[in-house]
């Protein structure tokens, strides 16, 4: 589907792939936003917001400074920042920062080809002052924040700590004479490092140190701190600031450091929602459950989920209709050369990042009604399901960045040399989703924390005691054994179950295996970690797998019967790939035979065929705009030559005939006068 405004004429070979389709690629696009009331939303607001006076840019971002790659981004900011504010709360108020969030931020797309400065605002600071603040806190900071009067980041990770929190180094010490707490960065490694906006946009960040009272530590808390004059943006005494330099990708986040110098802050800006220091200097404790300051990671690592199925989404719209319109080879000598998406082995790239995307946005869309249960539980003084949540959200914020940062890469590959052009948009897609396998909690780190769970959740099924839903399975391949094959889309999960399951008691016998030698039990634990990485890798799959599928169907109970189709095929091809590229695991924890794993292949060759007609079809239904997408290979009318012609001719060395290096360097060089 599309209302692009101003569409030329549609490439030929794309418009014949989309008379083909055997589906309405409506259906799809209202399946995956959730309802059709929601698609038209979405597209209204996008209608008003994409408008060419706001996005036009002369010269490409790329091509620019990073100087005045960082202005533009700051001066878009405050565009978009100014329309979210006047026009978009009228689409629901504050209720617009739940899930339709989701819009928004993909519109921010059509602003940045890369970041806003003042994501962290939107993305960190505000779900910060709304998790971790007092009622009488919110009233104050919330107005200030949502106006943008006071612009925030979130400052954590310190240059010798990311991971570790427990081991971070600013101390926040509390001065009962005059009810201040005093900022302090006591070595270099303590100097905050990565806030998003820190560098040069922000006045306010919310900073996490450890809190000292009466002489004693009691970990880390957050803290809101002014940190620039909001007249002259000057930073204020006793604060050292500034940007961390070129990166991967984020270039235009000014990501920053900061450190202080005795820095004094009113006793009320510590966030006191989850403990409390009296005037008097007594540390009040609220938090039953401990890791309640951990909300706000909790929160994006649950966001990151559809952040990294919608770019996957992106890069295999551009990857696909550019393997439409792009001709190679030939398959028999004399034929005319086709189109690459007809190769199989391009299919194959190709086909997997469809259906992932799906997998991803339906798993995320289930993980974030699962959240929403968990945020009421605790409103109600209830964190039982706070282990269980902490150790799924773990897993799939790790998975998911992960297969997404892979299945872009593959993207690009699959479009060969003009994939590696930034106006491609794929090497920016890829830089972005690669930086979320790291930010928000490292890939092993997380995978770490499920195992965790796992192991403690073995242990209880071994002593006959409940487990919580999503390690319902252990009781059920509580024995050893080889679980039963049964090829059905049911059988795959049942024997991805199975293999979690497996993979699991096997670490639970490594671990009590090297506790019997002698060693203690952390260092038994640390020498089984390969093992227990995948043992959380095949955990997290097997739930991916589970709620893609029954999710799937759910939501196509209602279908015309070729979206149905489609939509099985989608699925069933995901189940296949992944049972073939978990073959070795399946062969060891299941009763798969050898004629099975033959078949898995020949029908996992025949779903690809089965898909290659519908392949354009259902990439128009993830319903990105062209200015979303803001790529010269992916565009809804596939003129791809053109754009890169034109793209080509906007680069500031086609300026000018003869650049003045040739006059300084180049024509000495010829004539022998360097
Ligand atoms: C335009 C519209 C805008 C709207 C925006 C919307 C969307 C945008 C979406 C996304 C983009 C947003 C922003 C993106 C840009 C960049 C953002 C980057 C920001 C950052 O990058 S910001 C820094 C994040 N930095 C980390 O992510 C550090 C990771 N490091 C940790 O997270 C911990 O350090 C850990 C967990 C490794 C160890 O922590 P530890 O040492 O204290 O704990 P320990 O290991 O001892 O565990 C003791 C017991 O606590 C349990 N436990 C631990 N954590 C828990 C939790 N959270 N909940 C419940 N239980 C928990 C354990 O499971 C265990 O339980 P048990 O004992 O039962 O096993
Ligand atoms: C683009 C970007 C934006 C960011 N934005 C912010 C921000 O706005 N605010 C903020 O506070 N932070 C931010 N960060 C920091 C980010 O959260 C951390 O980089 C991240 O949590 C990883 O921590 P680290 O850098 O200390 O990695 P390290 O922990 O040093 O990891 C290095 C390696 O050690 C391994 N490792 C570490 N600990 C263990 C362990 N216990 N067991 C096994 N292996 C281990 C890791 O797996 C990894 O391979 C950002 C980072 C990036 C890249």
């Amino acid at each position: 589907m599309s209302d692009n405004k101003g569409v030329r004429r549609v490439n030929e070979d794309l418009a014949r792939e989309r008379a083909n389709c055997s589906f309405d690629v409506r259906e799809i696009t209202f399946l995956l936003d959730g309802g059709e009331n929601n698609t038209i939303t979405r597209k209204k607001i996008e209608d008003f917001t994409l408008t060419d006076e706001l996005l036009s840019d002369k010269v490409p971002d790329e091509c620019l400074s990073p100087k005045e790659k960082y202005e533009n981004a700051v001066r878009k900011s405050c565009l978009f920042g100014k329309l979210v504010k006047d026009k978009l709360l009228e689409f629901g108020g504050l209720e617009t920062f739940g899930p339709n969030s989701f819009v928004l931020r993909r519109i921010a797309d059509a602003f940045f080809k890369e970041i806003s400065p003042l994501l962290l605002h939107l993305g960190m600071f505000v779900p910060t002052i709304l998790g971790q603040c007092t009622a009488e806190q919110q009233s104050e900071w919330l107005p200030r924040a949502l106006s943008m009067q006071v612009i925030g980041t979130y400052a954590q990770t310190e240059l010798g700590h990311g991971t570790f929190i427990r081991g971070l180094e600013t101390t926040a010490t509390y001065d009962p004479e005059t009810e201040e707490f005093v900022l302090h960065s006591p070595t270099l490694s303590s100097f905050k490092w990565w806030a998003g906006g820190l560098g040069k946009t922000v006045n306010h960040c919310i900073v996490v140190a450890q809190l000292h009272t009466k002489g004693q530590c009691h970990g880390t808390h957050p803290f809101i701190v002014q940190i620039r004059d909001l007249e002259t943006h000057q930073p204020l005494p006793g604060i050292k600031v500034g940007e961390i330099g070129p990166k991967l990708g984020f270039n235009t986040a000014d990501n920053g450091f900061l450190g202080f110098d005795k820095y004094r802050i009113p006793r009320m800006n510590m966030m006191m929602k989850n403990a409390q220091i009296l005037k008097d200097g007594t540390y009040v404790k609220l938090d039953r459950h401990g890791k309640m300051t951990y909300g706000t990671m909790v929160f994006i690592r649950v966001m990151v989920v559809n952040e990294v199925a919608f770019n996957l989404a992106k890069a295999a719209t551009i990857a696909v209709r550019y393997s439409a319109v792009r001709r190679q080879s030939e398959k028999k000598p004399g034929e005319p050369e086709p189109q690459i998406l007809d190769y199989v082995t391009q299919q194959h790239k190709l086909f997997i990042c469809i259906a992932t995307a799906h997998a991803l946005q339906l798993t995320s869309d289930w993980l974030w009604r699962t959240f929403s249960g968990v945020v009421t539980d605790i409103k109600h003084g209830k964190t039982d399901s706070l282990p269980e949540f902490h150790a799924l959200s773990s897993c799939l914020k790790a998975i998911s960045t992960s297969d997404a940062a892979l299945l872009i890469e593959q993207c690009r590959h699959s479009c060969g040399g003009h994939g590696y052009m930034m106006s491609s948009n794929l090497p920016l897609i890829y830089s972005f989703v690669t930086a979320t396998r790291t930010y928000e909690g490292d890939y092993t780190v997380l995978l770490l924390q499920t195992a965790r769970f796992l192991i403690k959740a073995w242990e209880q099924a071994e002593a006959g005691k409940p487990l919580t839903p999503t390690v319902s399975y252990l009781t059920k391949y509580f024995k050893d054994g080889r679980v039963p094959w049964d090829s059905t889309s049911e059988g795959i999960v049942n024997a991805a179950y199975g293999v979690a399951a497996g993979k699991i008691s096997a670490c639970v016998k490594s671990i009590r295996n090297r506790v019997k030698t002698g060693l203690s039990y952390e260092d038994a634990w640390d020498l089984t970690t390969v093992q227990l990485v995948a043992a959380a890798e095949a955990h997290c799959r097997a739930v991916i797998c589970d709620v893609y599928r029954s999710e799937a169907v759910r939501l196509t109970e209602k279908s015309s019967p070729n979206v149905r189709a489609v939509m099985r095929q989608l699925t069933t091809l995901y189940l296949h790939y992944w049972a073939l590229e978990r073959i070795g695991d399946l062969l060891r924890y299941s009763a798969v035979s050898e004629e099975d794993v033959v078949a898995l292949q020949q029908k996992y060759e025949e779903l690809l065929a089965l898909i290659r007609p519908d392949a354009v079809g259902l990439v128009d239904a993830f319903d990105i705009r062209d200015e979303i997408l803001n790529s010269t290979l992916g565009a809804y009318d596939g003129r791809v030559y053109e754009r890169l012609m034109e793209e080509a001719l906007k680069s500031p060395l086609n300026a000018e005939p003869v650049n003045r290096s040739f006059h300084m360097y180049l024509k000495p060089l010829m004539q022998g006068k360097l």
